[in-house]
């Protein structure tokens, strides 16, 4: 395993789409076996970037490999090894989908019937509906099992849980765990960090066409900032808890504390315990705050103006 290349490998990735940059020097090394969250705003370049991946697009500069190959010149035995699930799946037969799915499976070198029901099953798709005509939930789910059916020893999944309820998303990051379970590298783009941080192990973060963040998932984690709204039982005072060390943008209005906590909120916790609790609500600032919060010494608003 340790001498496996990297299933992913980047170094200087520049594409331009007419006189837009869309990908400014891109470095990227996923490690085998690993779930790999590729993060930034909507127009960050994350879907460009998969797409000279996979060669659908070609680089103007930098050196690209996947699973060990350049994709500008990987054969269909290479790509066989991926399992790729695009943004928007363009499909407009009046067949029924398990037909697709079926042909697909021979152009990867065949795929038993059983295992497109049972992926199917999990994710609550009727295989008997043509494709076209389903609504863009069905037809992400119709992606996920052609991306999955082949058991590819990459995946590579562009917005996966777009249009996905929150149960579905819980099957599909089920899927993800048991491909890494078999040793399998997942690669999953969003633009929110929510999608992938309870399953990622590392995620990079994409700004203008920049690498502005690599991350390990659990430092990230600990240091992650909350807006957290506690309701007391009676009005408290401000100044017991603006003196904690980690929260910040402390507000009292009568019964109800708000602030930003940073880390572990073990601090204000016991300081709110002092006091009796009606409600408490922890919520997760966006990827944007997130980040600007942890780069605050420039170098998150740096990249975006270098780029903008
Ligand atoms: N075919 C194209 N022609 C011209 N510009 C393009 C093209 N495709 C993408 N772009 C531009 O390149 C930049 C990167 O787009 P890209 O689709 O890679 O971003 P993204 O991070 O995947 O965002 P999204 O989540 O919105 O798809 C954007 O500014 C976009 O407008």
């Amino acid at each position: 395993m340790a001498t496996d290349p990297p299933p992913i490998l980047t170094r200087g990735l520049t594409k331009k789409y007419g006189r837009h940059q869309a990908l400014s020097g891109v470095d990227l090394e996923v490690r085998p076996g690993e779930v790999f969250g590729f993060l930034g705003p909507n127009g960050a370049g994350k879907t460009t970037t998969i797409r000279v991946l996979l060669d659908l697009i070609r680089r103007d500069s930098g050196d690209v490999r996947v699973l060990g190959h350049d994709p500008r010149t990987a054969g269909v035995r290479a790509r066989r090894g991926i399992g790729y699930l695009p943004g928007e799946l363009a499909m407009g037969s009046r067949r029924p989908a398990r037909e697709l799915l079926v042909y697909l499976g021979r152009l990867r070198g065949g795929v038993d019937e059983a295992r497109i029901r049972e992926l199917a099953e999990r994710l609550d798709l009727d295989l008997s509906r043509p494709i076209r005509g389903l609504s863009k939930g069905n037809r992400q789910k119709v992606g996920l099992v052609q991306a999955f059916m082949h058991d590819p020893q990459l995946l590579i999944l562009d917005e996966p849980s777009s249009g996905l309820d929150p149960l579905l998303q819980q099957e599909f990051l089920g899927m993800v765990r048991e491909a890494r379970a078999r040793g399998r590298t997942v690669f999953m783009s969003s633009h929110v960090l929510s999608e992938v941080q309870d399953v990622a192990d590392r995620a990079a973060i994409i700004r203008a066409g920049r690498m502005v963040a690599l991350e390990d998932m659990d430092a990230l984690r600990e240091r992650s900032a909350r807006r957290v709204t506690i309701r007391f039982g009676a009005p408290v005072d401000r100044e017991e808890f603006a003196a904690i060390d980690n929260t910040r943008d402390v507000t009292v209005d009568g019964d109800t504390l708000r602030c930003m906590v940073d880390g572990s909120p073990d601090a204000l916790v016991k300081a709110a315990s002092r006091h009796t609790v009606l409600t408490l609500d922890s919520e997760e600032p966006d990827l944007e705050e997130l980040f600007f919060t942890h780069y605050n010494n420039g170098a998150w608003e740096e990249a975006g103006r270098d780029a903008a």
